[in-house]
């Protein structure tokens, strides 16, 4: 039954790792490492049926180190680590060599067992700790790294009754409370294995697909959408806390001459340059968009003129720096506008802004211009 589960459930990863964007890796090895573990199974249901049964229990007890190590690699490129193929063929080499000894030269069952258990539990802990150090705090990510712990456990403790009692405790075709257990964990993990293998890819895709959706795809800075739940969010601070936020408005200068003279490819290098040297100018809490074409949009949360203006400079000075990454000098110009009130939304702003380049530009461009303040809208007086 197991087997027919982990033969499935590794159909539905592999197309999976079809069907998913590339960003997300490992699927392929989880895919691979199910079969593996399905096919292990196949090997020790034979081992009794056909003579040779040393040779089919050394294939079978392989089969199974590399699935589940093949399991590991996968989570490790799932987690974005360098895959540690050391550790996979020394564990491996171990294996074959405990297993061995204790099959053919000198026969010794719980030996056999304990080695298998202590060298197959590495595989299951580093995936608890790459879920532990690298995942999301996320249900998915909870639900993965318990399943390894419960296995982890679970082989540990067949590999300490190997030694401690002896290989009856362990033996699976005997009846026993453990070996009850062990076999109805065996069954439900390689399910929920590829389950939670399952969640905690489509969690990934999820964040990847909602990143994409807030994104512009050439400068990895917002798109307008992202940019307006950003702005509702600080909009809602500056109502509450009656702080002030500052706009830049940046745009290139001639920047139709850089594509018509070095080509667009040239143009889409310079946009992705911008946005890195504005990027590096400001706070962690201060936000960049594009919404297209060659203006960007800086939002400086509890932020005055005075400061804004400071930053201003610094990116229109770091901007003309000439000969960065073999690109053309360019310069941009900036508007600035600045938000003290709640009642001004995001287009009374970015208007505003907006105002403030277009004035730098008509005065020349590689320049700042700063916007004057919204008219306050007239209130009744009482009588
Ligand atoms: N390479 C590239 N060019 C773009 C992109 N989006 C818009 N453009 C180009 O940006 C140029 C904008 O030209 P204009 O609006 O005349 O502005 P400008 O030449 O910068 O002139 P001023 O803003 O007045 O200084 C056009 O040639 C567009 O084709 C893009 O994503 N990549």
């Amino acid at each position: 039954m197991s087997t027919l589960m982990a033969g499935a459930m590794s159909v539905v990863l592999y197309s999976a790792y079809l069907s998913f964007p590339s960003e997300i890796k490992g699927l392929d090895y989880w895919a691979a490492g199910l079969i593996l573990l399905a096919l292990g199974a196949v090997l020790f249901s034979l081992r009794n049926s056909t003579s040779g049964q040393a040779i089919i229990l050394l294939c079978a007890n392989s089969t199974l180190i590399w699935g589940v190590g093949l399991a590991m690699i996968g989570t490790q490129k799932f987690y974005d680590r360098k895959p540690a193929w050391w550790l996979f063929h020394l564990v491996w080499a171990c294996a074959m060599l405990g297993v061995g000894y204790w099959l053919v030269i000198q026969p010794h069952f719980s030996a056999r067992v304990a080695v298998f258990s202590f060298l197959i539990s590495i595989f299951y802990l580093n995936q608890v700790a790459m879920a532990w150090r690298y995942g999301e705090r996320h249900f998915s990510t909870i639900f993965f790294g318990i399943l390894m712990l419960l296995q982890t456990l679970v082989v540990l403790t067949r590999g300490l009754l190997a030694v401690f009692y002896g290989g009856a405790q362990v033996n699976l075709t005997s009846i026993g409370p453990f070996q009850s257990i062990y076999l109805a964990a065996g069954h439900f993990m390689v399910l929920l294995l590829a389950v939670s293998f399952k969640a905690v890819a489509t969690r990934r895709l999820q964040t990847i697909l909602e990143r994409r959706s807030t994104l512009d795809p050439l400068t990895q800075v917002l798109n307008r959408r992202g940019f307006a739940d950003i702005y509702a969010k600080e909009h809602a601070l500056l109502r509450r806390e009656s702080t002030a936020m500052t706009m830049l408005s940046i745009d290139l200068d001639y920047f139709k001459k850089i594509n018509d003279c070095h080509g667009h490819a040239t143009g889409d290098r310079v946009l992705v340059d911008v946005a890195a040297v504005i990027g590096k100018a400001l706070r962690v809490s201060d936000h960049v968009a594009r919404f297209g074409g060659e203006e960007f949009i800086v939002l400086l949360p509890t932020t005055g003129l005075d400061r804004a203006h400071h930053i201003a400079e610094r990116i229109l000075l770091a901007v003309r720096e000439p000969g960065r990454d073999g690109l053309p000098t360019y310069t941009v110009s900036i508007g600035i506008a600045c938000q003290t009130s709640a009642d001004e939304d995001l287009d009374g702003i970015l208007m505003r802004a907006d105002e403030a380049l277009y004035s730098a530009k008509e005065r020349g461009r590689n320049r700042i211009e700063i916007a004057s303040m919204p008219i306050p809208p007239l209130r009744a007086v009482p009588a």
